[in-house]
């Protein structure tokens, strides 16, 4: 199994605890965690990334204990193994997008992708040299995920990538990461409230609030 999480348990300070649902995912296979808001969804997606550490239970990638890692080591971990595409895009508006990838593979020792291919198969080779001021939503999303991919991660990580789009746009962002995340072999986990995105990935697990 690529990535499985176990009895994670997590309160914060002083509130109710969350216990969430077991998740295990293969190369190749998507999930969807569905909750309303305020439901604990970016909680569970920062157990996953180790940005936040669980009271009990444990998140394995590759065979790795994410939650046991610390400091240094994970933060290293997580930037060679774990791509995340944030709600907002959180690019850094005086680099070029080409600039911006070539950030996040500094900070990886992993050979990663070509990042001319990957701004090619995100349709941005035209793009490129652009300052990320100038992009379009749209545009911004994309680089934000070839960002995510750039360092060839086993699982990618989305918070709400689908809420600000129109159907369309919000079936093609899908498929590019479904496509995108088979390629490379990585698990793909989406955390949404949007139920469209149902049609497109069947499988999911629902958070609720303590
Ligand atoms: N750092 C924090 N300290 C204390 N409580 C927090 C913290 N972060 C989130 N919470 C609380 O935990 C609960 C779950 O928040 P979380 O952001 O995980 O929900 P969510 O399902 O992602 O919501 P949304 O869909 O609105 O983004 C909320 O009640 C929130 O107020």
């Amino acid at each position: 199994m690529l990535f499985f999480t176990k009895n994670l348990q997590f309160a914060y300070p002083g509130q109710t605890r969350y216990y969430f649902p077991d998740i295990s995912l293969d190369s190749g296979d998507s999930l969807l965690v569905l909750g309303k808001s305020g439901s604990g969804k970016t909680t569970l997606l920062n157990l996953l990334s180790g940005l936040l550490v669980p009271d009990s239970g444990e998140v394995v990638l590759n065979g790795v204990i994410v939650n046991s890692l610390k400091g240094v080591n994970a933060d290293r971990f997580r930037g060679e193994n774990i791509g995340i595409v944030f709600q907002k895009p959180h690019l850094l508006a005086p680099l070029t997008v080409k600039e911006n990838l070539q950030m996040a593979r500094h900070f990886s020792k992993s050979e990663g992708l070509d990042l001319d291919n990957l701004l090619s198969e995100l349709n941005l080779s035209h793009k490129s040299n652009s300052s990320i001021a100038k992009l379009s939503e749209g545009e911004a999303q994309r680089v934000s995920i070839a960002r995510a991919l750039v360092n060839k991660p086993r699982l990618i990580l989305a918070d709400e990538p689908t809420s600000s789009l129109d159907d369309e746009n919000a079936h093609k962002v899908i498929s590019l990461l479904q496509n995108q995340a088979s390629k490379i072999e990585a698990a793909l986990i989406i955390v949404t409230h949007d139920q469209r995105v149902k049609d497109q990935i069947s499988n999911f697990i629902q958070v609720q609030a303590p």
